[in-house]
């Protein structure tokens, strides 16, 4: 199967010395559900953000969809990222618009500038909208003020906007950490159910270790700036997590399913594991 987006050695480096990512080479594949964990300031962030260029990389290739987007400018990274929908720690919605609205609003790029100023949007979109949000259990708020929700039922309007998009691949950056562990929970399977159903590939940045492991087809440990884990969820054992948050790199290699899993020393440290359970993100 052809990767739908091709990383090659990603560096990212802020100002003069901060080398935030170093030499990350990846492939993703249609369908896949990856979660990006990693300690804070690891470097997750801005992996999801050079993807889709909010952040420019320093270094490297990133082919999505058979195009260089590190090379692209103007309508033809447009075009890219348009088949690239987001979705936010803090929701970015229009507080004072209604919901239906803001899911409309995933399809900005794709109609003409008079249709959307006068929210003229084709009925198939508005259909769709509306379906998105009965499937998410929001039914009942479509014509509620945006700033009306509770952070879970923003996050869902969210991810029926980045829906509506009709992206191929769906990055998220630490959707679910304003979070309650209930609405979390409930995000987190709406992404993955609907993202699942669409095939998209989707990355996902998390803090929680559980939920990475309950929704990922496949996981990656980034530790500053490189990755240091890339298998699947049941070759991610407790020191192995220990290692990604704490423990000190040694030589010893462990295999995983996707053929590259880079194992470290294991520290005996307790506590961090629980820690990182759900809801007790305390970095
Ligand atoms: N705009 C910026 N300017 C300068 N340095 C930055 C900027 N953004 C991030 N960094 C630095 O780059 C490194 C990686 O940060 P990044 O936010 O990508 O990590 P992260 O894993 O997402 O962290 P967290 O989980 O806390 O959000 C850190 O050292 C951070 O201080």
């Amino acid at each position: 199967m052809k990767p739908l987006l091709s990383i090659r050695n990603l560096g990212k480096i802020y100002g003069k010395d901060t080398r935030a990512l170093k030499g990350i080479s990846l492939d993703f594949y249609p369908g896949e559900f990856i979660v990006v964990i990693g300690p804070s300031g690891a470097g997750k962030s801005t992996f999801i953000r050079c993807i889709n260029r909010i952040v420019d990389p320093s270094e490297g290739a990133i082919i999505f969809d058979g195009q260089p987007l590190e090379k692209l400018t103007g309508r033809k990274l447009r075009k890219e990222r348009s088949k690239i929908g987001m979705i936010f720690q803090h929701y970015n919605l229009i507080g004072r618009t209604n919901v239906i609205k803001n899911v409309l609003h995933g399809q900005l790029s794709n109609i003409p500038l008079y249709r959307s100023l006068f929210g003229l949007y084709p009925y198939e979109d508005k259909k769709e909208a509306v379906e998105l949000l009965r499937k998410v259990g929001l039914q009942d708020q479509i014509y509620k003020r945006a700033d009306e929700l509770s952070g879970g039922q923003m996050q869902r309007v969210g991810i029926c906007r980045a829906i509506l998009q009709r992206p191929k691949l769906l990055l998220a950056d630490e959707p679910i950490a304003s979070l309650d562990p209930l609405s979390a929970n409930i995000v987190m399977q709406q992404l993955h159910t609907i993202s699942q159903e669409k095939r998209l590939t989707c990355i996902v940045n998390l803090h929680q270790v559980d939920y990475a492991k309950k929704f990922a087809t496949r996981i990656i440990g980034i530790k500053q700036g490189e990755v240091v884990f890339d298998g699947a969820p049941s070759h991610l054992t407790d020191e192995l997590i220990k290692d990604i948050y704490e423990g000190k790199e040694s030589q010893m290699k462990l295999q995983g399913e996707g053929g590259h899993v880079f194992g470290t020393e294991v520290e005996n440290q307790v506590g961090l594991i629980k820690k990182m359970a759900v809801g007790q993100n305390d970095e």
